[in-house]
C-alpha cells in the first residue's frame, strides 16, 4: 500500500507530466467512463501502470502557469509550448532502469535490515548473559568451573566479552588446597570400569553448578567436559568406556550438552585454551592497539603445556593461528606428556628401579619390593603405586594401575637434584635414540620443536610449588632450590607438620629441583622470563571465552565487522543514513517507472494499513510532495472550481479536521483534496494518515480532471456528514 501510494502519487504527477512531449495524446480527456468512488475514471486513469513515475524535474512543468485548462473544465491539456521537450526513455530502457532500481532498493533494504538486526541484537545481547560450565577432567582430579558471559564493547578492545567465574560456596577443603575450585578426586583415568566411581565424581559437580546458575538459564547453559593428559594416555578402549559412561551420566543434567562436547582435548588445544585464558586475564587478548601477549606454561600432574606467540613458522605440528576479535595471533603450542609433577616423580621411581640390579620380579609384582629414594625425607616410609614400573602388569580392578613399591626416605640433595634433572631429559626415558645433553640444548623438547621465547606466566603446578614453599611470585628459581633443600633435610615428622594437610607433601622435596631443572635445562627459560601466575588462571576459562565468542559472532553475523562499524561509525547515524537513502531511492524508483509490482498497487493491500487514531504521529520524514503549489498557495481544485474563485471552500470544517489530524506539513494540499467517497474513506481510514497522501493526490488529480461540480458538492456533503 505504502509503495503503491507513493507510486500513485508520483504516477499521478507523471500522468500530468505524460502530456509533456510524450507519445500520449495531446490532452487527456476524461470521458464519463462510468462512475467509481464518486469519481469519474477515464480508462487512461485506470491504467496507471502504464505511466512512468513522477519526475521531480517535471515539477516546474506542473506549475499552474504551465497548465491551460480545457473549455469545460472536465478535461484539460497542457500547454505544450510551456513545456520543455521532455525526453521519454524508451520502453526497454525503462525496463532496465526499473530492474536496476529494484535491485538497488532490495540490496539497500537488506543491508538496512542486517545493520538494524545486528545493532539490535548486539544491544540486546549487551544485557543478556550466557552461562558456560566446563569440566576439567585432570589426572589428579575432576573440577567444575562456571562462567557467566556478557557483552561489553570497549574502544580499547576488540574482544567485547566479559567473563566472570562463579565460585559461590567453594571453601578450600584444607588451607593446603592450592585452588579455589569444586573438585572431586581421583581423576577419571583412575576410574576405568568403575561406573559408580564416575557417578560419585560427577554428580556433586553438577549439583554445585546448578546452584551457580539461575534455573531459567539452565537449558541455555552449555556444558563442556574435556579430559586432559590423564585420560589422553589411556588405551582407546578405556578412554571410550570412560567418555561413553560420562556422557550417559551427564545426559540427565539440566544443562545443554552434546556428545561431541564430552571428549579428550589434545595437548595443543589444552595449550591454547590456557594461553587464551592467561592473556584474557592479563588484558592482552584483543587489545587495541595490539599488545605483546604472554607465553603460558601450564604444569599439570601429567603433562606440561607450552604456548607462546611465534612469528617463525618452524614446526607445522605446533603452529597455530588464532584470530581473536580483530587481531591475529601466530602461536607455537605443544603439550609435553609425562612432564607433569606426578608423572615426573613416577619417572624418578622408574629410574631408581632400573638402577637396582637385584630386583626380584615376583617381589615386584607381588608388591614386596622396598626401595630407597633420595628425594624423600628421612623416616618416610610409604607405599607407592608405580604404573610405569611394570607396564605389562595386568590392570587392578579399581584405582590406579601399576605395582605397589615400598619407598623409604634416604634424603640426599645432590642425588635428588640429579634425579630431577634426569626426569627432565626426555632422551633418558622416552624412546628417542640419541641422548640429548641438557647442557647444550633444551632437553625436554622433542627434535624440531620451537624453543620458547619471550615472557611467560608459569601457572598450575608452578604456582602450587611456589605456594607450598610460601614463596612470592617474585621469588627466583634459586629461592625455590633453597627452600626445597631446607625441606628435604627435615625429618619426615617435622616436614609433614610444617605445612597444612594436603596431597603429595612427600613429593615436594623432588618437585623443587624438578621445576627449576625443567625451566632451565628442559626449556632453556631463564628467571627473568618467568612470572608465577595465580591458581585462578586455568584453561577452562579459555574454553568459555572462545565458545562465547563463537556464539556472539555467529549470531550477529560477523560481529567483527559490526564492531568495526561501531568503532568508526555511530550506528544511529548509520541506520538513519540507510533509512533516508532507502526512502530517497524508493522515491526515485517510483518516479522512474511504475516499477512497483502491480501487487503493491492494490489499494486494499493491508501493507502498512494504519488507522488514523493509531498513526497520529507526525511523520519523521518530510516528503517533498508532488503538488506543484508552493506551500501556502492554493492548488486549483479543478478547472471548474478554480474558474469560480468566489466559491468558498465550504468544506473547510472537514478540511480543518483533516488539517488538525493531518500529518503533512503543507496542509495547503489538503485544502485541495475534496471529498468524494474516497475522501470520506480517507477520513475514516486515516485520510490524515501519513500513508494516505497518494490516494488524496491521485483522487485530487482524478477529481481535478474528472469530478463534476455536482459530484463534488454531493460527495463533499457526504464526507462532511461522515465527520459529524
Ligand atoms: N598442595 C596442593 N597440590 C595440588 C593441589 N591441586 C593440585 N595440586 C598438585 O598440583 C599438580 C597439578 O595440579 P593440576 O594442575 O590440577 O593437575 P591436573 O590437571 O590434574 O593434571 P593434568 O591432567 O596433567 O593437567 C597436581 O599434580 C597436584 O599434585 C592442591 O590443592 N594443593
Ligand atoms: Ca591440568
Amino acid at each position: 500500500m505504502f509503495f503503491g501510494r507513493i507510486t500513485q502519487l508520483f504516477t499521478a504527477a507523471s500522468v500530468t507530466s505524460l502530456d509533456v512531449g510524450t507519445s500520449a495524446p495531446d490532452s487527456i480527456s476524461f470521458g464519463s467512463s462510468g462512475r467509481k468512488n464518486g469519481l469519474r475514471h477515464s480508462a487512461s486513469l485506470q491504467d496507471f501502470s502504464s505511466y512512468h513515475g513522477f519526475d521531480p524535474d517535471e515539477e516546474a512543468i506542473l506549475a499552474p502557469q504551465n497548465i491551460t485548462w480545457g473549455p469545460n473544465g472536465s478535461s484539460f491539456s497542457k500547454d505544450k509550448g510551456g513545456v520543455p521537450n521532455g525526453t521519454n526513455p524508451s520502453r526497454s530502457g525503462r525496463k532496465w532502469i526499473r530492474a536496476v532500481m529494484i535491485l538497488m532498493c532490495l540490496v539497500l533494504f537488506a543491508l538496512l535490515v542486517y545493520i538494524v538486526s545486528m545493532y539490535g541484537y548486539t544491544n540486546w545481547s549487551r544485557g543478556a548473559s550466557r552461562y558456560y560450565v566446563v569440566f576439567d577432567c585432570g589426572s589428579t582430579g575432576t573440577r567444575a568451573y562456571v562462567y557467566q558471559a556478557s557483552v561489553n564493547y570497549r574502544k580499547d578492545s576488540s574482544l567485547p566479552i566479559v567473563m566472570k567465574s562463579l565460585t559461590e560456596g567453594i571453601s578450600r577443603k584444607t588451607s593446603g588446597r592450592a585452588y579455589d575450585r569444586m573438585e572431586t578426586e581421583p581423576g577419571f583415568d583412575k576410574l576405568v570400569n568403575n561406573r559408580s566411581g564416575l557417578k560419585t565424581a560427577i554428580k556433586p559437580l553438577i549439583q554445585w553448578a546448578e546452584k551457580q546458575i539461575p534455573k531459567h538459564a539452565h537449558r541455555t547453559t552449555s556444558l563442556f567436559v574435556f579430559a586432559t593428559a590423564g585420560v589422553r594416555r589411556l588405551r582407546a578402549t578405556d578412554s571410550s568406556w570412560l567418555l561413553g559412561n560420562v556422557w550417559s551420566i551427564l545426559a540427565k543434567s539440566p544443562f545443554t550438552c552434546r556428545r561431541e562436547w564430552v571428549k579428550i582435548i589434545s595437548g595443543t588445544e589444552e595449550a591454547y585454551f590456557g594461553w587464551t585464558a592467561l592473556n584474557y586475564q592479563t588484558s592482552m587478548l584483543g587489545a587495541v592497539p595490539k599488545k605483546a601477549t604472554f607465553g603460558a606454561l601450564d604444569l599439570g600432574g601429567s603433562s606440561l603445556q607450552v604456548t607462546f606467540e611465534n612469528e617463525e613458522r618452524t614446526h607445522n605440528e605446533t603452529n597455530l593461528n588464532l584470530r581473536i576479535g580483530s587481531v591475529n595471533h601466530h602461536l607455537s603450542a605443544y603439550s609435553l606428556a609425562g612432564y607433569g609433577l606426578n608423572d615426573a616423580f613416577e619417572r624418578s621411581v622408574v629410574n631408581l628401579l632400573k638402577r637396582q640390579t637385584d630386583v626380584n620380579k615376583s617381589d615386584l609384582i607381588g608388591g614386596k619390593l622396598e626401595m630407597k629414594h633420595p628425594c624423600l625425607n628421612s623416616g618416610y616410609k610409604g607405599q607407592y603405586i608405580c604404573s610405569q614400573c611394570a607396564p605389562s602388569v595386568r590392570r587392578r580392578k579399581k584405582g590406579k594401575t601399576g605395582v605397589p613399591i615400598k619407598l623409604v626416605g634416604a634424603p640426599n640433595w645432590g642425588e635428588c637434584s640429579a634425579l630431577a634433572k634426569n626426569a627432565v631429559n626426555s632422551s633418558e626415558w622416552s624412546n628417542t635414540e640419541h641422548g640429548a645433553d641438557c647442557d647444550l640444548q633444551p632437553c625436554a623438547l622433542p627434535d624440531g620443536y620451537p624453543r620458547p621465547h619471550g615472557q611467560f606466566y608459569a601457572v598450575s603446578g608452578f604456582f602450587v610449588v611456589y605456594r607450598f614453599f610460601n614463596l612470592s611470585a617474585e621469588a627466583s628459581l634459586d629461592d625455590v632450590l633453597e627452600k626445597g633443600r631446607e625441606f628435604c633435610e627435615k625429618a619426615w615428622q617435622v616436614a609433614r607438620t610444617s605445612v597444612s594437610p594436603q596431597p603429595f607433601i612427600e613429593q615436594y622435596c623432588f618437585r623443587a629441583p624438578y621445576i627449576v631443572s625443567l625451566l632451565r635445562e628442559g626449556l632453556y627459560i631463564t628467571d627473568k622470563q618467568i612470572v608465577i601466575g595465580s591458581g585462578s588462571i586455568t584453561w577452562t576459562l579459555g574454553v568459555a571465552i572462545l565458545e562465547a565468542g563463537k556464539a556472539l559472532s555467529s549470531s550477529t553475523l560477523g560481529l567483527k565487522s559490526y564492531e568495526t562499524l561501531s568503532m568508526k561509525i555511530n550506528p544511529i547515524a548509520l541506520i538513519s543514513g540507510l533509512l533516508v537513502s532507502l526512502l530517497l531511492l524508493l522515491c526515485a524508483l517510483s518516479r522512474v517507472s511504475n516499477c512497483m509490482p502491480r501487487f503493491f498497487r492494490k489499494p486494499y493491500l493491508p501493507l502498512f494499513r494504519h488507522s488514523s487514531a493509531s498513526l497520529n504521529i507526525p511523520s519523521p520524514f518530510k516528503f517533498q510532495r508532488w503538488s506543484p503549489m508552493s506551500p501556502g498557495v492554493k492548488t486549483p481544485l479543478s478547472p471548474t472550481v478554480r474558474s469560480s474563485p468566489h466559491r468558498p471552500f465550504s468544506f473547510g470544517s472537514s478540511i480543518q479536521l483533516m488539517e488538525s489530524s493531518s500529518l503533512y506539513s503543507s496542509s495547503s494540499s489538503v485544502m485541495h483534496s475534496y471529498s468524494s467517497d474516497s475522501l470520506g474513506e480517507m477520513q475514516v481510514d486515516g485520510s490524515s494518515s501519513f500513508w494516505s497522501s497518494p490516494r488524496r493526490s491521485q483522487m485530487r488529480l482524478q477529481s481535478r480532471r474528472s469530478q463534476s461540480r455536482e459530484d463534488l458538492s454531493s460527495s463533499l456533503a457526504e464526507s462532511h456528514m461522515l465527520k459529524m
